[in-house]
């Protein structure tokens, strides 16, 4: 039976923002470390779009709903929940009792222990040992888990909250706080409000034993006590970056920009949430050297949180423009030769991507259909790759950055505050440059394959490679030796490496990964030269573990999974685990870490990796 779209905005969405829209929340909930689950109850102020809908139809998942009230009259109303639980969660049907345009519902509820947007820490897994800890992640689709809510980016939200928890922790949250917290018997209330109009994904909640630093005038670093130190220093550029942003952007309407360091179970290298970036451990690198991400999700501040994809099938949109304005501030203060040697590399990583999800799998196009499809298991670098690409080749056509520019600056001022799909974008690029000499230009754009075809981008622009050819030389030399059965000396120094930068380093070892498998007296030679396995930047760790992986040198197959199993960030868990399971020898020991594992990850990473792997529907 082929799947149906759930709604017409959003394949992966109950609701009908188009008939009845919540446009803000007002949260009130318990954090109970206990029993893992927040409760109490939202209100959820509505306005209808049409005027003779007379249901509010919200998302949930595993959530337990006890009642649902008129806020005004605080009158019982009726409603249905969705029995059976499908990948999107159950459909929330509510009756209203009134005809107004505007009312507002009250919704009591409890989470479900295996809420999938919350990742529930015991006090030993958590760097102090001595606090429990409780972080969320929302994107794609998983706020649903948490509140029920219209949980589709086609919609916007104000919200406020009022959160309880153990006295002991501290609360942040996505928002603004609001006033001191407030003591209440053994628990301590915190107080939060987002003025700016959200997509339900943004909502983010955290609770432990954390503190701040202040590291810009607009800018708090918070973490455990003891990784403070070490995360104020390796984010010391945040104001820099900031500012560069907004010249490429436009003025920062959000506030706050601070950043949350999470333990290291935490998913993603970096999460926008607004006022509060979440980001993994693994950034801290002690040389800034992987501070790209925070580029990146200050970038997502405007092209995602204020300009945001109005379903998941438009996510290039978000990730897409994402890295070009990354690379963009990047440009601004490193140079252009470093924006360009970012965008060598995304195109090296793009390479591998589309190699391993095969060229013709139609999630590597920039606009799959997502119809029944859970945005998670079509997660990939293809939409911020591919989509980055595309930008840059527009903005070569119409004539280069001096024209480009002023474009976005003015589609994120036009657009800012709303939800758009592929199609308003592309309309108003037309507008834009419609009395220019670009407009016979953008006549030759081939839309629908850089939109609907699988495998790489039809073109690249020739980006300046002053810093990259010295990784492509490196590359050839050391393959061609390998390639003729490593006889002759090797033909690359301790020097060579030496003159490299820690980027340039993991550019080599990238390009050598998209080659054939290196042999393993190679991997040996390798790792004498430069005892690549002592390095702990992440990034080259990754690259080398999958090099010696790939070429089947045994040795490496413990530290492999030390590495994939010591912290959960899917872009390096997954390839990891994917390339244990690919080599017959590694995979019984890649199931048995990953059982051992799974549980101390948060869901979105056990799911996929157990998909990898085989071992989950
Ligand atoms: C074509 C793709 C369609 C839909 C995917 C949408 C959402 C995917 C979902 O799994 C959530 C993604 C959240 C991403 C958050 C942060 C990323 O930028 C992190 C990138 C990887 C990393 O650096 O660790
Ligand atoms: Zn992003």
């Amino acid at each position: 039976m082929s799947a149906e779209r759930l709604s017409p905005g959003d394949p992966n969405s109950f609701s009908r923002p188009d008939e009845v829209k919540v446009t803000h929340m007002d949260l009130e909930l318990d954090i109970d470390f206990d029993t893992k689950t927040l409760s109490g109850h939202v209100v959820l102020s509505v306005e209808k779009v049409n005027a003779e809908a007379n249901t509010l139809i919200l998302d949930s998942r595993d959530l337990t709903v006890s009642m649902v009230q008129d806020f005004e009259s605080k009158e019982l109303l009726k409603y249905e929940l969705g029995s059976s639980s499908t990948t999107f969660g159950e459909k929330l049907e509510i009756h209203f009792l009134r005809s107004q345009t505007k009312q507002k519902v009250a919704v009591h509820y409890t989470t479900s222990p295996k809420s999938t947007a919350l990742q529930w820490l015991s006090p030993e897994q958590t760097l102090g040992k001595k606090h429990s800890f409780l972080f969320s992640q929302c994107q794609a689709i998983h706020c649903r888990s948490l509140v029920p809510c219209q949980d589709t980016p086609s919609n916007k939200v104000t919200y406020e909250a009022k959160i309880s928890a153990p006295h002991d922790l501290t609360v942040l949250m996505s928002a603004i706080r609001q006033g001191e917290p407030i003591k209440v018997g053994d628990k301590k209330t915190h107080s939060f409000h987002q003025p700016v109009l959200i997509p339900s994904y943004l909502l983010a909640i955290v609770a432990g034993d954390l503190q701040s630093r202040q590291i810009g005038p607009r800018s708090h670093v918070w973490a455990e006590p003891a990784m403070l130190d070490k995360a104020a220093y390796e984010f010391a550029e945040t104001e820099a970056q900031l500012i560069a942003a907004e010249d490429v952007c436009g003025p920062y309407v959000w506030g706050v920009f601070d950043l949350l360091v999470l333990p290291p179970s935490f998913p993603f290298g970096g999460m926008e949430n607004p006022c509060l970036t979440f980001v993994t451990p693994t950034l801290i690198a002690g040389d800034r050297s992987l501070v790209d991400v925070i580029a990146h999700e200050i970038a997502h501040c405007w092209t995602g949180n204020l300009v945001t994809n109005s379903n998941f099938e438009h996510f290039w949109l978000n990730e897409g423009f994402t890295v070009f304005v990354e690379r963009k501030i990047i440009g601004r203060l490193h140079g252009e030769a470093f924006r360009h040697f970012a965008a060598i590399s995304g195109k090296t990583y793009l390479a591998d991507t589309i190699e391993s999800m095969g060229s013709t799998n139609p999630m590597t196009s920039l606009m799959p259909d997502l119809t029944g499809i859970d945005p998670d298991d079509s997660f990939s670098t293809v939409p911020y790759e591919k989509g980055q690409a595309f930008l840059w080749y527009l903005e070569d056509l119409v004539g280069g950055s001096g024209e480009f520019d002023p474009f976005l600056k003015s589609y994120i001022a036009n657009f800012q505050y709303r939800s758009i799909k592929t199609d308003d974008f592309v309309e108003y690029l037309k507008h834009y440059f419609q009395k220019t000499p670009a407009a016979e230009k953008l006549e030759q754009v081939d839309w629908d394959t850089w939109f609907h075809s699988p495998g790489m981008p039809p073109t690249f622009v020739n980006y300046d490679d002053s810093l990259a050819i010295a990784c492509k030389l490196l590359c050839q030399r050391l393959s061609e030796w390998n390639d003729k059965g490593c006889i002759e000396p090797m033909p690359i120094t301790f020097d060579d490496l030496k003159t490299l930068s820690t980027a340039q380093i993991q550019e080599f070892l990238a390009q050598l990964l998209i080659r054939p498998p290196l042999s393993c007296e190679t991997i040996k030679k390798m790792q004498e030269l430069y005892s690549f396995d002592k390095i702990q930047n992440a990034e080259i760790k990754l690259r080398w573990l999958r090099l010696c992986l790939r070429a089947q040198f045994k040795e490496a197959i413990p530290l492999a999974i030390e590495f994939a199993t010591s912290q959960g960030r899917m872009k390096y868990c997954r390839p990891i685990f994917r390339d244990l399971y690919n080599w017959e020898i590694a995979r019984p020991a890649a199931l048995d870490a990953y059982e051992k594992v799974k549980d101390n990850w948060m869901y979105v990473c056990a799911y996929t990796v157990g998909k990898d792997l085989h071992v989950v529907q």
